[in-house]
């Protein structure tokens, strides 16, 4: 079934990320995932507008299979400036979210994105996000602390995160500014 393969996918690449910064375990076996289709009835009138206004994705990791024919997706590079994304027929795209960040202690980083209407034409998108674990808080393993690389945020119960990205209307990764940890 597709959302099992692509679930695990998105846990295997996760897991790699973490072997990547040398910590091996099974870190993200329990995180649920949430999948969604976008669907965009862009129209000769929205033709400039967004689908998507700018966000960051608040999660750990989203695998996304984008629209095979019609492109709109941008995201911002470390410079500001927005990048389009075009199709890409038989991949898949990767990204991470403000988790991600806040698990590693601010080293990966939570792209910023949007979805800008090109032309009049029905747009479908599939996304798998890798959310943050139901139990717990996300923090940053003390591996990944030291004194050059202070703590940078204060642990995190992802659903609370979530909710205050939407009350306080900061979908962008500014959130994570509010739990910046003094130590
Ligand atoms: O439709 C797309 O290409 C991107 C959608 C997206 O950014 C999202 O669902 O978070
Ligand atoms: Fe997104």
């Amino acid at each position: 079934m597709y959302a099992q393969a692509i679930r695990e996918l998105a846990v295997d690449i996760a897991e790699k990320l973490a072997e990547s910064m040398g910590l091996i375990g099974n870190v993200f076996q329990g995180w649920p995932c949430q999948f969604r289709l976008n669907k965009y009835h862009f129209t000769s009138q929205t033709v400039g507008s967004s689908g998507v206004q700018i966000h960051t994705d608040s999660g750990f990791l989203t695998i996304l299979q984008d629209d095979e024919n019609v492109g709109g997706l941008e995201v911002i590079d470390k410079s500001g400036a927005f990048m389009a994304v075009d199709p890409s027929p038989g991949t898949l795209l990767v990204n991470l979210g403000d988790i991600a960040t806040a698990w590693n202690n601010g080293r990966f980083y939570n792209v910023k994105h949007r979805v800008q209407c090109k032309e009049a034409r029905i747009r479908v998108s599939i996304a798998i996000f890798l959310l943050g674990p139901v139990e717990g808080a996300v923090e940053a393993p003390t591996e990944l602390v030291d004194s050059e690389h202070p703590r940078l945020y204060l642990p995190i119960i992802y659903e609370d995160y979530r909710k205050l990205r939407v009350s306080k209307k900061l979908q962008a990764g500014e959130a994570l500014a509010l739990l910046r940890s003094h130590s």
